[in-house]
């Protein structure tokens, strides 16, 4: 039997200056070989979790990867282990696409493979023929699969990616979520936040819903996407639809607000 190696949070807080914005959240295990989706309306903490993970961020609380506590780990070990890849990559670099893939596996793997396998991450995620241009002429979307290419040039075993498919089209959506998969399978625990609900039930193992820096819900996509939820995390009257074993969700009214009288 193969043993999988877990994430395990506890306790994780994280405040901008005086005001926590994560306060003692503990998290379901996540394991290696699992994809999660973290999803929840805006501002409730889904990227402050992600570079706290990532350690981007300050903050307290536990963060062990098997045996491995994440916070003793020394940069190079860390840049090795954990894939982060941002809302958004910083503007103004005068980086080819190539070069920031380059970059990103430094110390990854022998001086001499480190074009060859920058190529190698261009091509597996198809996007081999934009090695050469500047990240600054760039689309939207050619950005966000760049994005990509730099969280995963180490293999690394924790992959953790904001919004992966929020600048992609149809096809492409498709193909992230793939490869995505198909990370996981070859033995990462990826956490990835996506507002697209019908996304996260169609690719996640599993889904945590964040609301207000807590955690409303956590379970398979069919036992949390439900209109419950819906209403009292979103305040979006829904649908949700079965078809096959997919499940899609369809807002189609917001809730009223609450009378305070
Ligand atoms: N650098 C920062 N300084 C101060 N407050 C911040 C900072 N980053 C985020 N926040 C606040 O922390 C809270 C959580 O923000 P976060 O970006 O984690 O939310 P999110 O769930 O990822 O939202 P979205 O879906 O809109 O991307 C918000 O209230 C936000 O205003």
């Amino acid at each position: 039997m193969t043993v999988h190696e877990q994430l395990v949070v506890t306790a994780l807080s994280v405040s901008y200056g005086r005001r926590k914005a994560i306060d003692g959240l503990s998290l379901a295990t996540i394991r290696a070989g699992t994809v999660t989706a973290l999803v929840g309306p805006n501002g409730a903490g889904k990227s402050t979790i992600l570079k706290a993970l990532a350690q981007i961020v300050p903050s307290t609380g536990a963060l062990l990867f098997g045996s491995t506590n994440l916070r003793l780990l020394k940069p190079r070990e860390r840049a090795g282990l954990i894939g982060f890849m941002p809302q958004a990559l910083p503007q103004g670099t005068e980086l080819t696409v190539i070069e920031s893939v380059i970059v990103a596996m430094q110390g990854a793997v022998s001086k001499g493979g480190l074009e060859r396998q920058a190529v190698a991450v261009l091509q597996r995620l198809n996007i081999v023929q934009l090695s050469l241009s500047s990240l600054d002429q760039l689309s939207g979307g050619e950005r966000q699969l760049v994005s990509l290419a730099q969280a995963i040039a180490r293999s690394p075993r924790l992959l953790f990616l904001d919004e992966p498919t929020s600048a992609l089209d149809l096809a492409r959506q498709l193909q992230v979520m793939q490869q995505v998969r198909a990370l996981a399978e070859e033995g990462a625990a990826v956490i990835m936040v996506l507002h697209d609900l019908s996304l996260a039930a169609r690719w996640a193992d599993q889904v945590i819903v964040l609301d207000r820096g807590r955690l409303y819900a956590t379970g398979s996509p069919q036992d949390v996407l439900t209109p419950a939820m819906l209403a009292d995390v979103y305040g979006v009257h829904a649908r949700v639809e079965r078809i096959g074993d997919q499940v899609v969700v369809l807002p189609e009214s917001a809730v009223p607000p609450r009378s305070t009288v």
